[in-house]
């Protein structure tokens, strides 16, 4: 098996940056794809995606089967939205494991949620997606889009063996499209990809992430604009 390396993980920290500056685009502008309205927020923060990720995700679109489409959760998360996040599933994991170390309750909260200073999602390259058929059901997938490790007794992992073949097959599907442009998926989390930020760097061994932290469209004054 391969190794699962953590958000966590020092080595993601580690990844250098160099922000390339590409805009973030809205996705209801986008009439290719297919937007859910489940994470949606008062300012459309959630679909939002940077520009060169979002013509992956129409490149990898083009490459399923027939009738078979994406339908796009979350992409851009706020930096305070993802820390709120981090925060709530770090105290559930201090409360299911009361005797472990704060380094390991820090890792064991990664599984879900990034930690905010490397987190995906801020950087406008991550995108959590299913797929759906043309008229929009969503096919099985094993479980839920956001279903945490515990309540789907770990069949929320990429490779869990616990999912129906059916739903092995579609993750497959998802699988060769998006890596065939060049998103990588967290391994815990089989909905939840990524391009051009540093876990991507990490994973792709390229010598810095392309994405850094970035404020939310609504703050934005052309261009991308750092954080931090
Ligand atoms: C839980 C899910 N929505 C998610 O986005 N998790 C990843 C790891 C993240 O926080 O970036
Ligand atoms: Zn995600």
């Amino acid at each position: 098996m391969t190794e699962i390396i953590p958000l966590s993980d020092a080595r993601v920290a580690g990844v250098a940056e160099d922000e390339c500056g590409e805009p973030l685009v809205d996705l209801r502008e986008v009439a290719e794809l297919r937007l859910d309205a489940r994470q949606a927020d008062h300012d459309g923060s959630y679909a939002h995606l940077r520009a060169g990720a979002l013509r992956r995700l129409l490149q990898a679109q083009r490459l399923l089967p027939t009738g078979v489409r994406f339908l796009v959760l979350e992409g851009y998360r706020p930096p305070q939205l993802q820390r709120r996040y981090f925060e709530e599933y770090a105290a559930t994991m201090r409360a299911a494991h009361p005797d472990e170390a704060p380094d390991r309750i820090r890792e064991l909260t990664s599984a879900y949620i990034s930690p905010p200073e490397v987190a995906p999602h801020v950087s406008g390259g991550a995108v959590d997606l299913t797929l759906c058929g043309a008229d929009g059901t969503e096919l099985p997938l094993g479980t839920e889009v956001n279903a945490t490790p515990e309540e789907s007794e770990g069949a929320c992992r990429t490779a869990a063996p616990n999912i129906s073949v059916e739903a092995r097959a579609n993750r497959a599907v998802m699988d060769r499209a998006l890596t065939a442009v060049g998103f990588v998926n967290y391994p815990t989390e089989w909905w939840h990809w990524s391009y051009g930020d540093r876990y991507w760097a990490l994973l792709r061994r390229a010598p810095a992430a392309r994405y850094g932290p970035t404020a939310p469209p609504g703050l934005r004054a052309g261009g991308s604009t750092p954080t931090a």
